[in-house]
């Protein structure tokens, strides 16, 4: 087995794939996570992608592969996100430093204090540790794992706004089938028609069900201005195929698959 991952090595990404592959399960690491998707869907293999964080909400390019590709949801995990300011140069040298724009989002309060430097944003945070080793006067945010491996001195553990920041990941796989038994659900809606109450009537159905939604995120359908699609993950009860039916009588619905809820990793 083969599992997916946004690289280069020392990524959030690949600290997960690291902590749940299976015994013999080879990694490959790819330098964007439509990438991954496409690996997926071409090698018929499983991937990882970060879908949400508690600080800085969606993650578009897995929203886009979500809804673009044929990609299902197999399975959920939580991590806690620690970030780490490295350098080689002390903080009056520091005229540059390299960020995942995520990762800049979740420590925004840090960053904010860091007037003299200029930033420049990058594609993973293990990409900014790789930038930050060979570049002059600069400093990257980045993973601990990253820092081991560029051997970058940490001058601050932590520098995140929150002590709680977490980020949800997916695993993504090719043509599988829905568990029997499972706990989530997770679909977006596109809306067919631009109507008064569609909104309602599709929330309704979860409300008269007794269905607790865990997510829902509108996100603009990239049809034209103030056109959107919902992302909406629920919790299933028995009749969960009834609700995804009841919901297809009154717009349009992708399935994006039902898993079992997984514990922080
Ligand atoms: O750059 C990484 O380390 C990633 O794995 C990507 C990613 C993301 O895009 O959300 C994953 C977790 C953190 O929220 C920040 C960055």
């Amino acid at each position: 087995m083969t599992l997916a991952v946004l690289g280069p090595k020392g990524t959030f990404s690949c600290e997960l794939a690291e902590k749940i592959r299976n015994e013999n399960e080879e990694i490959i690491l790819f330098p964007t996570i439509r990438d991954v998707f496409t690996a997926v869907l071409e090698k018929n293999i499983r991937g990882i992608v970060p879908v949400e964080n508690s600080e800085a909400g969606g993650v578009g390019e897995t929203l886009d592969g979500l809804l673009q590709t044929e990609c299902r949801i197999t399975a959920e995990y939580y991590m806690p996100i620690r970030h780490f300011f490295v350098s080689r140069y002390s903080p009056d040298e520091i005229s540059v430093i390299y960020t995942h724009p995520q990762s800049h989002e979740q420590c925004s309060i840090y960053l904010n204090g860091m007037k003299r430097a200029s930033l420049i944003h990058t594609s993973s945070n293990a990409q900014s540790a790789k930038e930050a080793s060979f570049i002059s006067g600069s400093a990257a945010v980045t993973t601990e794992s990253a820092a081991k491996l560029y051997d970058l001195p940490i001058l601050q553990k932590d520098i995140q706004n929150s002590l709680n920041n977490t980020t949800r990941f997916l695993e993504i796989s090719a043509g599988a089938l829905d568990p029997d038994d499972p706990e989530k659900c997770s679909v977006v809606i596109i809306p067919r028609e631009n109507r008064p109450g569609l909104l309602y009537g599709i929330l309704g159905i979860f409300a008269q069900r007794g269905i607790n939604l865990t997510r829902i995120e509108s996100r603009p359908s990239k049809e034209g201005i103030g056109r959107y699609v919902f992302f909406i993950d629920f919790e299933t009860d028995p009749g969960w195929q009834e609700t995804i039916t009841e919901l297809k009588k009154i717009t349009g619905v992708k399935e994006l698959g039902c898993y079992r809820k997984k514990d922080y990793v």
